[in-house]
């Protein structure tokens, strides 16, 4: 439980703000949506249903940074997927990334778009299997609601309070998004980013 829920919702964190580096103008506008929904210095739970755009730049790090595969399932009875016949008790791996990065169900997999989820029916509960990052079915995630809001609440608390930069000669376009799989992917080479001065006049 511990390991399942701390590594996934840290590494989610990360790749975020890894996103929002790489990408400054998503950064700008969740940074402005973060700082015009949170009246005084406190991200409060009632803020968190109010962040739409943070939510969907969150929502697309999780269909490109999210678990690579997931917990394997065993076949309970024979079948045929994609004309190849499963023997019954087949230990299957379903591979998410595959799924989540589908030209067949996505516009330009590849690229980071969190507008592609505005007003689109496509959720994380396991009901749309192009895009499952906590899993579906009975074995899926019994903690998405708390890790969702557990990185929303340190996302927003991070832009709230702070601007960031990449370090001095260091441009979006150089940051190292290779990954290394793990119980979650992690970026092959940590990124440095810089706080600049704390965002402290606002009453509290
Ligand atoms: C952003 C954060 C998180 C992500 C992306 C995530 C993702 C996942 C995924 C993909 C699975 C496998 C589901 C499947 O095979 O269908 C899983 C299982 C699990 N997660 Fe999470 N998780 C997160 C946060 C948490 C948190 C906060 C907790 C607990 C406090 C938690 C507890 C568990 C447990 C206990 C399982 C195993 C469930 C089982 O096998 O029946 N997770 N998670």
């Amino acid at each position: 439980m511990l390991t399942a829920g701390t590594s996934s919702s840290s590494m989610t964190t990360e790749w975020v703000m890894t996103e929002m580096m790489r990408n400054p103008e998503i950064r700008k506008k969740a940074q402005a949506e973060v700082r015009a929904v949170v009246k005084g210095n406190r991200v409060t739970e009632a803020d968190l249903q109010n962040l739409e755009y943070t939510k969907l730049v969150i929502k697309e790090t999780l269909r490109l940074h999210g678990v690579p595969i997931l917990v394997p399932r065993e076949c309970r009875e024979d079948c045929t997927v994609g004309g190849y016949h499963i023997p019954a008790k087949t230990m299957l791996l379903v591979n998410a990334f595959a799924c989540a990065t589908d030209p067949d169900s996505w516009e330009d997999p590849e690229s980071f778009k969190p507008e592609r989820f505005k007003n689109s029916p496509i959720g994380f509960t396991g009901s749309n299997f192009e895009f499952i990052p906590f899993g579906a079915g009975r074995r899926i995630c019994p903690g998405i609601n708390f890790g969702m809001g557990a990185v929303e609440f340190v996302v927003a608390n991070l832009l709230l309070h702070y601007d960031w930069k990449l370090p001095e000669g260091v441009k979006p376009e150089d940051i190292d998004m290779r990954e290394i799989t793990a119980i979650s992917t992690l970026p092959i080479a940590p990124m440095h980013v810089v706080p600049l001065q704390p965002q402290l006049s606002k009453s509290t």
